[in-house]
């Protein structure tokens, strides 16, 4: 094994303009709520930020299960309401006992309540999902209606009076409430740095193959929830403490719920202080409406309305709305990236942050990294893979062609698992993998790329590759991604292929030689022992196939084995050895790229006349099957 270092210069934009004056403009509105109390003794504007506040909690919860993951969730409220009757009935059964010391407490039990949820609707996404949270909401409502011995049932519980001077108003409602968003703003941008955050965007932007570069679906969706409802749970309490009187009715009305997805989708549910705007724009609507306008069902109008005018005008909310003008307006008349040619690229030697470096074994005493039996796959009545097996030499590059439509891409979903096989086995380095799901087959050593590349198109370029994880642990999903070794790793392999200069830039506004380019530093992450490539070479200009071609050999120099799906021959057979062909879901045959060349059936079957050799060259075909 070989290692050495490479330095990266990581980039800052600290120094952004538009930057500060919106750190300016965020620390401005927070002075502001520190000293409204002391500003305004006015109860009616204090009960109005005080219950934006309760929003703003409940929304920025909600950013990171919705706006980072994707799972929009109509259970928030439930939150907020479990939370105010933790305190609720600890208040009224331990006296003697502060009831701020039960507010934490109202967290852990909001948390776990999140957890039993999370864990309940993992299969589910999109309106199933949304169902779920809806039934959860209900559910509890209904625990609180029916368990009346602990809730006091629709009779609702009064909680003991606050005991401080009435000098000081609602002052300490207001302050805990803006220390609880303090500390769930924090954890918001914390999330969105490390490689969980980066995990939850892959998630929302395509769960299938976040899970092919090593993003543990389940246990990551889990975190988020329990995360977007820890401080929830405490503001409910607050708020419930706050009201001195809950009853299941007010604390789980679905309409919370509505006002904090509105707040949310109003602001921006990716972005950091997006959902504390849509909250302080929702609240006060909500109590102008109902003081001014009648409420009841001109509340309801209001807010369908302005449901209907967010989802088709600002479809993203609209602090990112302002982001994106911004840049626009900034960007107007340079030239940018677009057109610039991809780089040369740096050499492998230097990668050492990133890659593990294996000496190669000499090709007869390779070893079989992978080895596939009798997979099979049907859609339908059409048998897609029909019990294919192939076998990879470790250190080999190893080529699969065939027809169109003879199971090439299939047999690579159910290689690593991106869709589950009737049946078969999957071997890698000697251990059965078929039974396992795709991260953790990545986490042992199993990589690949897609014929239609995939990336993660709202995350940057170097988000892209740093979201691929190799392992499985907490402290890693708690590493920080877009800065430290996490990042030097990116960066080396952003360089190696070529696109380090992209690095900031979204992978949506990329070219498809681009993405191909890209992908392959995301795989690369992962720090693979064998590389899936779904058609490397296609749909990519000469230049980038033969500088794609030269990696290849490069990282296969460097102990990486390849499996290749490829439908350009020349590159193929220049390159791959041996090939596998692949015929109605069966390996027809398998050689050496001469071998295969002077096959009949294979010649017949896929490679037509401008593939034969001259006949003295012409060996015969070692294996048919
Ligand atoms: N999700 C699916 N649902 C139904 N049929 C499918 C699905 N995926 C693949 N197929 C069918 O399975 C067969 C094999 O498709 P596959 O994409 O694996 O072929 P391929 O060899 O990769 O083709 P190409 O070289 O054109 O990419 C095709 O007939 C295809 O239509």
């Amino acid at each position: 094994m070989t290692t050495a270092t490479t330095s990266v210069k990581t980039r800052t934009t600290s120094s952004d303009p538009v930057r500060w004056a919106g750190r300016g403009l965020a620390a401005l509105a927070g002075l502001l709520l520190v000293l409204f109390p002391l500003l305004s003794d006015d109860r009616y504007y204090q009960n109005m930020i005080i219950l934006s506040l309760v929003f703003a909690v409940g929304a920025s919860g909600l950013s990171i299960i919705a706006g980072y993951a994707g799972y929009i969730s109509l259970g928030q409220g439930a939150f907020i309401g479990v939370g105010g009757y933790t305190i609720g009935v600890l208040a009224t059964r331990v006296p003697g006992v502060s009831p701020w010391w039960w507010v934490p407490l109202a967290g852990v039990v909001g948390g776990l309540l999140a957890l039993v949820l999370g864990l309940v609707s993992l299969r589910s996404r999109g309106p199933s999902f949304v169902i779920i949270t809806v039934a959860f909401l209900f559910l509890v409502q209904v625990i609180a209606v029916n368990w009346s011995s602990l809730t006091g049932g629709t009779a609702g519980l009064t909680l003991p009076l606050p005991s401080w001077s009435s000098d000081m108003l609602n002052w300490p409602f207001h302050y805990a409430l803006v220390a609880i968003l303090g500390l769930q703003l924090l954890m918001a941008w914390w999330i969105r740095r490390t490689k969980l955050g980066m995990g939850l965007i892959a998630i929302r932007e395509d769960e299938t193959k976040a899970a092919t570069i090593g993003i543990n679906l389940p246990v990551e969706k889990v975190i988020a929830f329990v995360a977007s409802s820890f401080f929830v749970g405490m503001a409910g309490a607050v708020y419930g403490y706050y009201l001195t009187f809950i009853d299941p009715r007010g604390m789980f009305s679905i309409l919370l719920s509505v006002q904090i997805v509105l707040a949310l989708l109003i602001g921006g549910k990716a972005s950091l202080w997006g959902p504390v705007l849509g909250a302080f724009i929702i609240e006060p609507l909500n109590e102008i409406a109902n003081n001014n306008l009648g409420g009841g069902n001109t509340r309801l109008f209001l807010f369908g309305g302005l449901l209907i005018a967010v989802v088709v005008f600002l479809p993203q909310g609209i602090l990112p709305a302002i982001e994106e003008l911004i840049d626009k307006v900034r960007n107007r008349g340079r030239a940018g990236l677009s057109g610039a040619r991809i780089g040369t690229g740096g050499s492998l030697a230097s990668l050492t942050a990133s890659l593990t470096v294996v000496e190669r074994e000499p090709a007869a005493q390779a070893k079989p990294l992978l080895e596939v039996k009798g997979l099979t796959k049907s859609f339908g009545g059409l048998a897609a893979v029909d019990g294919a097996s192939l076998v990879v030499p470790e250190g080999s590059i190893t080529g699969l062609i065939g027809p169109n439509g003879s199971g090439k891409t299939t047999l690579f979903n159910l290689i690593d698992d991106t869709i589950h096989a009737d049946s078969g086995e999957v071997w890698l380095a000697g251990e059965r993998i078929d039974g396992l799901p795709s991260w953790a087959r990545a986490h042992r050593g199993l990589g690949r790329t897609f014929q239609i590349t995939r990336l993660f198109g709202d995350l940057t370029v170097l988000e892209n590759v740093v979201a691929a994880q190799r392992s499985f642990s907490l402290e890693q999903l708690g590493r920080i991604a877009v800065s430290g070794p996490e990042a030097k790793a990116a960066e080396e392999l952003l360089e190696y292929v070529g696109m380090r200069a992209y690095r900031d830039q979204k992978a949506r506004a990329l070219s498809y030689g681009q993405q191909k380019m890209v992908e392959l530093a995301q795989v690369l992450m992962l720090d693979p022992r064998l590389i899936l490539l779904d058609e490397p070479a296609g749909g990519i200009n000469p230049v980038l196939i033969d500088r794609m071609g030269e990696m290849i050999r490069e990282l296969n120099s460097y102990g990486k084995t390849f499996l290749i799906v490829e439908h350009n021959m020349p590159f193929v057979l220049g390159l791959c050895d041996p090939v596998h062909v692949l015929s109605r879901g069966r390996t027809m045959a398998t050689g050496t790229p001469a071998e295969i060349q002077a096959d009949p059936a294979v010649i017949d079957a896929y490679l037509g006349d401008d593939f034969l050799l001259e006949p003295e060259s012409a060996p015969e075909p070692k294996v048919t099957l």
